[in-house]
C-alpha cells in the first residue's frame, strides 16, 4: 500500500461518488430577455425547496451583468464555448435554434454525476429532486407532441400521426416501422462524462443538421438508453389543446412555456391559443414566483457544502504563495 496515497482511494464508498454532486443545470445565451427565465427558475427552484442548486452554462455573448445578476440569485456561472453543427443548407423549426448545440457542453461539467437539464423557458411548481435518485444509466426525458406547425417538415405531422395517441392515427405499414420515441429537450436527466461528451461532439461532426437541432440530434444518439418519465415533469403547453385527456393540471410539477406566444416575459395573449384560460393561467403563476420577492436569494438559502455546491469564495488575499478565501458574506 503507497503510504502516500489519500485516504479517500481506500475507503469502501467508489473513489469518486463521495466528492460528486448533483445539480440542475440550465443554458443561456445571448443579450436578450431569456435572462428573465433563468431568473424566474431559480427562484422557482427555492420555492419548492430543492436542496440542489443551479448552474447557468453560458454562452461567451452572455453580459457581465446579467451574469451577476444570476450570482445574486444563487445560480453558479459557468461560460461554455458555442458548439457549430456541421454546415448545410437545413432550415431549423425555428432560426435560432441552431445555438442549442452549444448545450452539448454541460456532459463535460465533470464535477457533477448527476444533473437535470432545463430550458430557461420553464417553471417548476412542485419539487423533483426526486428524479435525481432513478437508477444511473439511462436518459430521462418526457416525451414530445407532433402536432403543432413547427412540426409541419416531418412525416409524423403530415399524416397527423402523434406518439402521444398513437391508436388515432395509426403508423401505415407502407412507411415501414414507426419512429422511435422521441423526447422533448427542454427537460432532460443526465449524467455528465469525459466520454460522452467527447463521442458526443465526435459524432455532431458526422451528422448532418436537422430541424430540430440538437434536440434531434440528443434524441438519436441516446435512443437506446432512453427511458420516457411521466409528462407531470415538463408539461409542453401544446398538449393543453392537442391532448387535453391526457392531461391533469392539477398534477404537473414542471410547465415548459415553448408553444408560440406563451413565453411569460414576452406574452400578449394574441397568437393562436394563447387567450385559453388555462395559458393565462399559467403565465400569471409564472409572473407571481418572478415578482415574488421572498424568493430572492439571501444567504441563508446557501446549499449545504459538499451536497451539491462550494459555498461562493471571495478571495481576499492573493500573494505570491498564499491565497485566502472566506465565505461569502450575508447579504442580509
Ligand atoms: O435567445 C435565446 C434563445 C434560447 N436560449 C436558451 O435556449 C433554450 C431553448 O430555446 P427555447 O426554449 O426557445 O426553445 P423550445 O423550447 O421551443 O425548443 C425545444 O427545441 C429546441 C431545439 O433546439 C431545444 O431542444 C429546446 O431545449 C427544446 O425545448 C431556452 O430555453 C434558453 O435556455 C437563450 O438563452 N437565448
Ligand atoms: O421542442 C419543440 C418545441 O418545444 C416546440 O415549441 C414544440 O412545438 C415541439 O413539439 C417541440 O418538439
Ligand atoms: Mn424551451
Amino acid at each position: 500500500m503507497d503510504p502516500a496515497a489519500p485516504a479517500a482511494a481506500f475507503s469502501s464508498a467508489p473513489l469518486g461518488s463521495q466528492m460528486k454532486k448533483r445539480a440542475y443545470v440550465t443554458f443561456l445565451a445571448g443579450d436578450g430577455d431569456y435572462v428573465k427565465g433563468v431568473v424566474g427558475l431559480a427562484k422557482g427552484l427555492r420555492k419548492v425547496k430543492s436542496a440542489y442548486s443551479l448552474v447557468v452554462a453560458v454562452l461567451p455573448d452572455v453580459p457581465e451583468p446579467h451574469r451577476q445578476l444570476l450570482r445574486a440569485q444563487g445560480c453558479v456561472v459557468r461560460e461554455i464555448e458555442p458548439v457549430y453543427p456541421p454546415e448545410n443548407q437545413v432550415q431549423f423549426a425555428m432560426a435560432y435554434y441552431v445555438i442549442n448545440y452549444s448545450k452539448l457542453r454541460i456532459w463535460n461539467f465533470l464535477e457533477y454525476s448527476k444533473m437535470i437539464y432545463l430550458d430557461a423557458d420553464i417553471q417548476v411548481y412542485d419539487n423533483i429532486d426526486h428524479l435525481f435518485d432513478m437508477p444511473d444509466g439511462y436518459f430521462y426525458a418526457v416525451m414530445d407532441c407532433f402536432c403543432e406547425k413547427t412540426w409541419s417538415h416531418s412525416r409524423q405531422y403530415s399524416i397527423g400521426y402523434c406518439q402521444q395517441c398513437p391508436d388515432k392515427v395509426s403508423w401505415p405499414t407502407e412507411m415501414g416501422s414507426p419512429p422511435p420515441l422521441y423526447f422533448n429537450a427542454g427537460m432532460f436527466v443526465f449524467e455528465p462524462g469525459q466520454s460522452t461528451y467527447e463521442n458526443l461532439l465526435k459524432t455532431l461532426r458526422m451528422i448532418p443538421p436537422t430541424p430540430f437541432a440538437e434536440q434531434d440530434f440528443l434524441n438519436m444518439y441516446f435512443e437506446k438508453i432512453y427511458k420516457p418519465i411521466p409528462l407531470v415533469y415538463n408539461l409542453v403547453l401544446a398538449m393543453l389543446w392537442r391532448h387535453p385527456e391526457n392531461v391533469k393540471l392539477e398534477k404537473v410539477k414542471v410547465v415548459h412555456y415553448c408553444a408560440a406566444g406563451s413565453k411569460p416575459w414576452r406574452y400578449t395573449g394574441k397568437e393562436a391559443n394563447m387567450d385559453r384560460e388555462d395559458i393565462k393561467m399559467l403565465v400569471a403563476k409564472w409572473w407571481d414566483v418572478y415578482n415574488d420577492e421572498s424568493l430572492d436569494f439571501k444567504a441563508e438559502d446557501m446549499v449545504p457544502e459538499g451536497e451539491t455546491c462550494m459555498r461562493p469564495l471571495i478571495i481576499t488575499a492573493i500573494s505570491e504563495n498564499k491565497i485566502n478565501y472566506i465565505s461569502a458574506p450575508s447579504a442580509a
